[in-house]
């Protein structure tokens, strides 16, 4: 997809902050620091349109980024960061299930987990907890420059068998660095806009 246009339309904390235009979303999901936002800058060619860092916790509010006029692409905080307080955890896990359990214009969630590991048991929970809400899942597992290529197959089998992948999800591996597995991310984005 060429993007002509992309803007942060509103970084929401409750649901009536919500855009009401009806476009389609699809949502990020991910553990703290795995690469979020890094994966939605490079595949809407900006640098730091949705804010990175190098320390986990970054992202804290669910940020609608709209592109092109046609979608959104919404990034939200991650999970898995031992630094939160428990009341910073029920204030997450709030935000989350409003946004997935009820959000119908939702059409995909975008799992992202990181190429180098095992799924931790955060990532199976945070999979079962999409497919409890009947969605879709691309899982993309990023930071693929940070392994040999002739490890790549074994890591994305490990990924599949961890999560115990539904037969209608995939996994596509990506780099945020190099924008390898940019195409296939966005070849398989399309059929759901
Ligand atoms: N080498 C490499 N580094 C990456 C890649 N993707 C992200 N990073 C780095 O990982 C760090 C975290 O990236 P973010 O995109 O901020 O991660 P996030 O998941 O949005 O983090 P939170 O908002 O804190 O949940 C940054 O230092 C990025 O530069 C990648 O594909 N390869
Ligand atoms: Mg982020």
């Amino acid at each position: 997809m060429k993007v002509n246009k992309a803007e942060i339309v509103i970084s929401a904390v409750s649901p009536k902050q919500y855009p009401q235009d009806r476009l389609s979303e699809i949502a990020l999901a991910g553990r703290s620091n795995v690469g979020k936002s890094s994966f939605i800058n490079r595949l809407i060619h900006r640098k730091n349109l949705a804010r990175t860092s190098s320390k986990p916790g970054k992202t804290q509010t669910l940020n609608f980024y709209r592109i092109n006029e046609k979608f959104y692409f919404v990034d939200v905080p991650g999970y898995g960061y031992a630094k939160v307080s428990k009341k910073e955890r029920e204030k997450w896990g709030k935000m989350m299930e409003e946004y997935f359990a009820l959000r119908d214009t939702l059409k995909l969630a975008t799992l992202i987990i990181d190429i180098r590991h095992k799924p931790t048991d955060d990532d199976v929970m945070m999979y079962e907890f999409l497919k409890h809400y009947q969605l879709p899942v691309l899982v993309v597992a990023t930071k693929l420059d940070k392994i040999p290529k002739n490890k790549k197959s074994a890591h994305l089998e490990q990924v599949i068998q961890t999560l115990d992948l539904d037969p209608e999800d995939t996994v596509i591996p990506f780099s945020s660095e190099t924008g390898e597995g940019k195409e296939d991310v966005w070849h398989y984005l399309e059929q759901y806009l």
